[in-house]
């Protein structure tokens, strides 16, 4: 019978960084753990490292419960040998002051903090790893990919842009057809934010679409879509209304997109990546997997919804101005 002890593995392992690791940067190590199998062991970074090593003790004696996987803290030079980086230090929209319904700027205002978060943190992430995948949560996450792409991030930096847009819009219409939202499709497109389109022209439901069947209930479909449209639009406030910050749901967000990735999954999904067409980061159907996005295809649109993106990507212009401005590019 031989002893476990002084085995020693030295098989290939999948290491994720987590940088920030506030209520986003904790949510989403827990959905690592839980989804688990993606990853091997997961590094969490913050300027607050008490902060960072409570977590991970905490996080730790979740993990037996799981498929193996290590998690401690650590420093900048401990991301070496990440596969992925995520990104979510930064002020949320309660510290940063962007809960107000009728402010259009939305996420935008916390651009030039945040700005200046990733002026510190991307140069320290490239150095230490400077091959890995790095995914952008912190809002607004399009501008701020589009600031660590020419930090060092290059082609390899994506963000998480609306698949959490998405999702909200899947929920909210499988609410209003009494249908489950896996069998929704819907898809948002342009900024995660006030400025973001949803493409009621293409959004269907076993392959019927879901503005027939929304006029089928008797209700006007224009108010319908109003009311939809505005639960999307500022379902982070109503979150943060509750609890004071979202969290969840981008953390399973989070979690889903770095398995996508480190699997190689070629999955289609609403992420955001820098469009050359468009000049910017911005959120299309995108085909994720190994070193990031691969593929930006454009969904079927109607010209009003092709009008509200291009006016989405001119705001997303104009943020990442800011945001150069703000890290001392500009
Ligand atoms: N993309 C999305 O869909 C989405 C959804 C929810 C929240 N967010 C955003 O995610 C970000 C994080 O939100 P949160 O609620 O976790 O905030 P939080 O305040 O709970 O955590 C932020 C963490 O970042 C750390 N930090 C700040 N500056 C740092 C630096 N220079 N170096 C290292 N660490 C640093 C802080 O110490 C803190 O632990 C916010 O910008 C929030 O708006 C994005």
């Amino acid at each position: 019978m031989g002893s476990l002890l002084g085995v020693s593995g030295k098989a290939m392992r999948v290491k994720v960084g987590v940088v920030g690791v506030g209520a986003v940067g904790s949510a989403t190590v827990l959905s690592l753990i839980e989804r688990g199998g993606a990853c091997r062991e997961v590094v969490l970074v913050d300027r607050d490292s008490a902060r960072a090593e409570g977590v991970a003790a905490d996080m730790r004696y979740a993990t037996p419960l799981s498929p193996t996987m290590e998690v401690h803290a650590g420093g900048f030079e401990d991301l070496s040998g990440s596969d992925l980086v995520i990104l979510t230090a930064g002020v949320n929209e309660k510290s940063g002051g962007a809960t107000d319904r009728s402010d259009s700027q939305g996420r935008l205002r916390l651009v030039e903090t945040n700005a200046r978060v990733y002026a510190d943190i991307v140069p320290k992430v490239v150095e230490a790893v400077p091959d890995a995948v790095l995914m952008v949560v912190t809002d607004p996450p399009d501008p701020l990919a589009d600031l660590a792409r020419e930090l060092g991030g290059g082609d390899r930096v994506f963000s998480t842009g609306t698949l959490i847009d998405s999702l909200r819009f899947r929920v909210h219409l499988a609410d209003r057809l009494r249908v489950r939202p896996r069998d929704v499709q819907a898809v948002v497109v342009g900024e995660h934010g006030t400025s973001e389109v949803l493409l009621w022209s293409s959004a269907a439901v076993g392959g019927i679409p879901v503005l027939d069947l929304l006029a089928e209930s008797g209700t006007s479909v224009d108010q319908i879509r109003a009311e939809v449209e505005q639960d999307i639009r500022y379902a982070n406030i109503t979150i943060i209304e509750g609890t004071g910050a979202s969290q969840y749901g981008i953390g399973a967000v989070s979690a889903r997109l770095a398995e996508a990735v480190l699997r190689d999954e070629r999955a289609v999904l609403p992420v955001a990546a820098y469009h050359p067409g468009y000049g910017v980061t911005l959120s299309l159907s995108c085909v994720l997997g190994a070193g990031g996005v691969q593929q930006m295809h454009e969904p079927s649109m109607t010209a009003q919804e092709r009008a509200a993106l291009d006016s989405s990507a001119a705001t997303l212009r104009k943020a990442v101005e800011r945001a150069r401005s703000a890290a001392g590019l500009a």
